[in-house]
């Protein structure tokens, strides 16, 4: 194979110029596309110029369909209503689609499945190494701890993020779950607010904080009688997560259609 044709959808978004900067400086693929929404203030404009990484002569556009006719894989770090719209469109382009986008509610993201039996879908609510390393040491910790631990989620991201609990919190709360064999929506407690009752044994609790620039913390916290372990990943600087994705899309140009996860890239499944 040749370079690997790439296009970012969202490029105008935090996310979506990070991932044109990881395009631009990873080998073995190049930018070939870059979507924004409809009356974006990124469209015309240069993708590579926009992002801070000179010009690559890729404009930005609203029209998805040739873009997407001419790419072997789209890195897409927007909203869920959009990702659907675009998990369609790969899927009709048979190429692999990989997607970052968080803040999705019970079952919307279900018909990502049918879409995968055409494209090659990489989700993660995080695309870093650290954060799937994380979540095997919290599965493996939940699994060695009974339920006399207490596990809590705690997070922290910049003011403009618009979901909760993050995607990455999320995550981490699924391994704990599955550590301990129970199904996270019958479990989790995603707020407390006013006399909540004492702490239900077994339920896995989410807390989020929000301000500032921070770019994505999170702890999983086992709370026992006398001791406390403590579990944590700092993301500094936004490329983690755009390095991650496009080692994702190299990764999935040579698997069979199918719904995959950066734990299935990184080789860390249990
Ligand atoms: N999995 C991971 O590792 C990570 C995931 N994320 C997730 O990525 C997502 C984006 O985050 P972030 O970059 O900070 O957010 P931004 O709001 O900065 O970026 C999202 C971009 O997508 C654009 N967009 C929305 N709808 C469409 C559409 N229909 N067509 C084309 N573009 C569209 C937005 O345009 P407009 O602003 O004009 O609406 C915006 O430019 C969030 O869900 C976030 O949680 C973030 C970091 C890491
Ligand atoms: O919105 C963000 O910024 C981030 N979102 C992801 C999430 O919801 O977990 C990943 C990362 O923490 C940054």
């Amino acid at each position: 194979m040749g370079e690997m044709r790439v296009a970012v959808v969202g490029a105008g978004g935090r996310m979506g110029k990070a991932l044109v900067g990881a395009v631009a400086e990873a080998s073995g693929m190049r930018l070939t596309g870059a979507v924004e929404r409809p009356g974006s203030d990124a469209l015309g404009k240069d993708a590579g110029d926009l992002a801070g990484v000179g010009k690559l002569d890729v404009t930005v556009t609203d029209d998805a369909l040739p873009v997407f006719a001419a790419t072997d894989a789209v890195l897409d770090f927007t909203a869920p209503k959009a990702t659907l719209e675009f998990a369609e469109l790969a899927a009709q382009a048979r190429i692999v689609h990989v997607i970052g986008t968080t803040g999705w509610s019970e079952g919307e993201d279900e018909p990502l499945l049918a879409a995968a039996r055409h494209a090659r879908i990489v989700k993660s609510g995080n695309m870093s190494l650290g954060v799937n390393l994380l979540a095997s040491l919290v599965r493996k910790a939940a699994a060695a701890l009974d339920s006399d631990y207490d596990i809590e989620v705690l997070e922290m991201h910049h003011r403009h993020k618009v979901d909760a609990p993050s995607g990455t919190a999320l995550l981490l709360g699924e391994a704990a779950a599955e550590g301990r064999g129970i199904d996270l929506a019958q479990h989790s407690v995603r707020v407390r607010d006013g006399i909540t009752g004492e702490r239900e044994t077994g339920s896995i609790g989410f807390a989020t904080l929000r301000g500032g620039g921070v770019i994505g913390e999170h702890t999983v916290i086992l709370a026992g009688g006398g001791e406390r372990i403590e579990l944590t990943h700092r993301a500094e600087d936004r490329q983690l997560f755009a390095r991650g994705a496009a080692r994702a899309a190299l990764w999935a140009f040579d698997q069979k259609p199918g719904f995959y996860t950066m734990a299935d890239v990184l080789g860390l499944r249990d």
